[in-house]
């Protein structure tokens, strides 16, 4: 199976970034690609709440999601759109950051809301509190697909070890993490981790990501660290998309799976954490 990561500069406008990624899933299945995955909030790009509030719908009246739908299904190929900012349904105000698997037929095949929220002062210029704009999701989600279950996160998840050992050993054979990673923790971080979560669980990694200088909004201007990557289920970088965006194309290789798995079979060596009570 071939997967294309899609590396994007989402703006803060759906519409515009809806015919960005129509014309690169068209480029994506002419490369081949079965699979395409989409980074962390590809409809809009916005740290503006009032800006959100106006131009974002829930999940069942989104153009940019009615969009995506349609062309997967004109291309035959699944989407994984890493995730959509919608709103949520009343009472709560907030929205949801959602991962949203699409099905060749455009059909939406699961969702998964991202449980974690970035709250934090990476440093004093560069402060993140999603859990202000987005309500987090409280469940795990393995979707099933005919080339293996996806266990489905969501970028700052990708620091909870135990979710992806949990996906893994529910069965999941590719791990999903479309991100939008800060420029103050991606060089340092991004990768390490996303190895790390290959190795520990034998799965492969998948984690398209946005990249480089979004659109100025309430006077701040937004940057992203890029560097989409695609990590093996030993934990080699089989895919560094560099700062550019663009469509990247990987192979899956299920018995790359199993033969890791048999090398190291670690996922199976749990023991209970006793003595610290
Ligand atoms: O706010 C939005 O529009 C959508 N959400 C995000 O972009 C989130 C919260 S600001 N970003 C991350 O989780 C980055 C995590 C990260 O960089 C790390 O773990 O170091």
């Amino acid at each position: 199976m071939r997967a294309a990561l899609l590396q994007l500069t989402s703006s803060d406008d759906p519409a515009a970034n809806l015919e960005t990624v129509r014309a690169m899933l068209r480029e994506a299945a002419g490369q081949g690609a079965g699979l395409v995955l989409t980074p962390e909030v590809s409809n809009c790009v916005s740290m503006d709440r009032a800006h959100q509030r106006a131009v974002l719908r829930p999940e069942g009246a989104d153009p940019f999601i009615a969009g995506c739908r349609e062309e997967a299904a004109a291309l035959g190929v699944w989407l994984l759109l890493g995730s959509v900012a919608v709103k949520s349904d009343p009472p709560e105000e907030r929205f949801a950051n959602r991962s949203l698997l699409i099905g060749p037929d455009g059909a939406i095949m699961a969702r998964y809301d991202k449980m974690h929220m970035f709250d934090v002062a990476v440093s004093e210029t560069e402060t993140y509190r999603e859990s202000a704009g987005f309500a987090p999701g409280d469940r795990a989600v393995l979707a099933q697909t005919p080339f293996g279950a996806i266990g489905m996160t969501v970028c700052y998840d990708l620091r909870f070890a135990y979710l992806y050992r949990a996906l893994a050993q529910a069965g999941a054979m590719v791990l999903t993490v479309p991100s939008a990673f800060s420029p103050g923790t991606g060089p340092d971080h991004w990768q390490p981790l996303l190895q790390a979560r290959a190795i520990e669980t034998g799965c492969y990694v998948l984690a398209p990501a946005q990249t480089g200088t979004h659109a100025a909004q309430a006077g701040r201007t937004r940057k992203t660290y890029g560097h989409s990557l695609a990590i093996d289920p030993w934990g080699r970088v089989i895919l560094d998309a560099g700062t550019e965006p663009g469509v990247f194309c990987l192979d899956l290789d299920p018995e790359a799976v199993a033969d890791a798995r048999r090398r190291l079979p670690s996922l199976t060596h749990d023991r209970p954490v006793r003595g610290l009570a």
